[in-house]
């Protein structure tokens, strides 16, 4: 208990608060200044490819030569928030592991109000009366763009995915999800000016990527749809921040663990399922090799990362993409730490041989010294940290139980 009472303290002090930076701010323009502008934008832009300029990307993005290729005459009235608004936020693919997580970090910090939480799917009624939730499919694009107008989205976490082991079971709906679904939120963010965050994966290397550790930039050929998709994200987000000056920020995260949401069918589930196994039968049948090495990570760190860069001063990003990591470890190393709680543990072994292959494809171990140099990454939990936090967890809610 006192050790993680220091931990908490330790991590306390290093959550700076940050200052959200301004918006890019186009009110109050009049449409023939605008007109001007696009003109010389365009110009510029086609005598220099590339070139990221802000003041000129702005201009851009807002009339002619928006990706979507808005017509000159649309006029976007894009939000403009001062340094002491709160950023509103649309997380898509909200249901999954992790959104509703981030939904209720982000509420904390910003208000209930200014977080809402999407999905396809019907939320759970305690999710549905923690706070705003909207139905939305990131496949239809206009109502997309409704939502983000509507409710004068400033900030788009953008989570729907269909993960490593779904996605190769069904590769044309993760092409359209994956893919498609990106291009229509990279062009609602570059539209109407959003600051976007774009998860990204261990499972955007493959065989050929260094795998011990595996460095920010580097090969990257990996040989899922997901880790496809997940590179075609980063090169496209990257692509509209320098071409129209989208803000645009992606963490490559490790395997996720966390107590309180399922993983949505991925190759690091395993050590997720464990700790339910473990604790309801004190067995477990594990899919992957004894001896299958990758960087995993608590939840709350992930989240707390994912807060962390999206408040970033933009000129403290050398990069738009990063590496995060806290820990590397296998299924016998994960075992072996519940056993010193859980004596009795049996562990048996049945692969699977497409979450073996697609495992073996990705990193061993992660380099995340860029995010720890540039905006101050530092993971909180190891190993023995996240085991002990898991069966607390579990431990809580089986006491809860009881008392019920
Ligand atoms: N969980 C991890 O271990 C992990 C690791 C690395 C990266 N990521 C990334 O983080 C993000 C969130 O991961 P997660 O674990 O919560 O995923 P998840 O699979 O648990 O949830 C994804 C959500 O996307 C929704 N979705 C599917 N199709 C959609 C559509 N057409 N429109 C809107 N929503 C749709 C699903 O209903 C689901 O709730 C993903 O982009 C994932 O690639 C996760
Ligand atoms: C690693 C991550 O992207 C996801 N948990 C998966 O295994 O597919």
């Amino acid at each position: 208990m006192q050790h993680c009472r220091l931990i908490s303290q330790a991590s306390a002090q290093r959550r700076r608060l940050r200052v959200i930076p301004r918006t890019q701010i186009t009110a109050g323009i009049s449409m023939p200044v605008l007109r001007t502008l696009s003109k010389v934008a365009r110009q510029a832009l086609l005598s220099t490819p590339g070139c990221g300029c802000q003041p000129l990307t702005v201009a851009v993005r807002n009339i002619s030569f928006s990706p979507r290729q808005v017509t000159s005459d649309a006029s976007f009235h894009s939000v403009s928030f001062s340094e002491t608004d709160h950023p509103k936020v649309l997380i898509t693919g909200g249901l999954g592991q992790l959104g509703v997580g981030l939904a209720k970090l982000l509420r904390k910090r910003y208000g209930k109000n200014n977080v809402i939480l999407s999905d396809i799917r019907k939320p759970p009624s305690n999710v549905f009366h923690s706070g705003p939730f909207i139905y939305s499919d990131i496949l239809d694009y206009k109502n997309l763009r409704e939502i983000v107008v509507n409710n004068r989205i400033t900030w788009l976490v953008h989570y729907s995915a269909l993960l490593s082991a779904v996605g190769e079971a069904n590769v044309s709906l993760a092409r359209s999800v994956n893919i498609t679904g990106l291009h229509n939120i990279l062009d609602i963010a570059a539209e109407h000016g959003l600051r976007l965050f774009v998860p990204s994966t261990i499972g955007a290397f493959g065989p050929t990527s260094p795998r011990n550790p595996t460095p920010d930039l580097c090969v990257q050929r990996p040989r899922t749809i997901y880790g496809v998709s997940k590179v075609h994200a980063e090169l496209m987000g990257e692509y509209y921040h320098h071409r129209y000056g989208l803000d645009f920020r992606c963490l490559r995260y490790p395997g996720i663990i966390s107590a309180d949401s399922m993983p949505g069918g991925g190759t690091t589930d395993y050590a997720v399922q464990i700790f339910h196994d473990a604790i309801k039968t004190g067995k477990f049948e594990c899919n992957l090799k004894p001896d299958t090495r990758l960087p995993m990570m608590y939840i709350d760190d992930c989240l707390r990362a994912t807060l962390e860069v999206m408040e970033a001063p933009a000129d403290s990003l050398s990069m738009r993409t990063y590496n995060i990591n806290a820990m590397s470890f296998t299924p016998d190393e994960l075992a072996q730490e519940l056993r010193k709680q859980m004596p009795e543990l049996q562990v048996t072994y049945d692969v699977d041989p497409v979450r073996q292959t697609i495992a073996d494809s990705w990193p061993m171990n992660f380099d995340d010294s860029n995010a720890r140099r540039d905006w101050g990454w530092k993971h909180d939990y190891d190993l023995p940290e996240l085991v002990q936090t898991m069966l607390n967890y579990f431990g809580a809610e089986t006491r809860m139980a009881h008392i019920n």
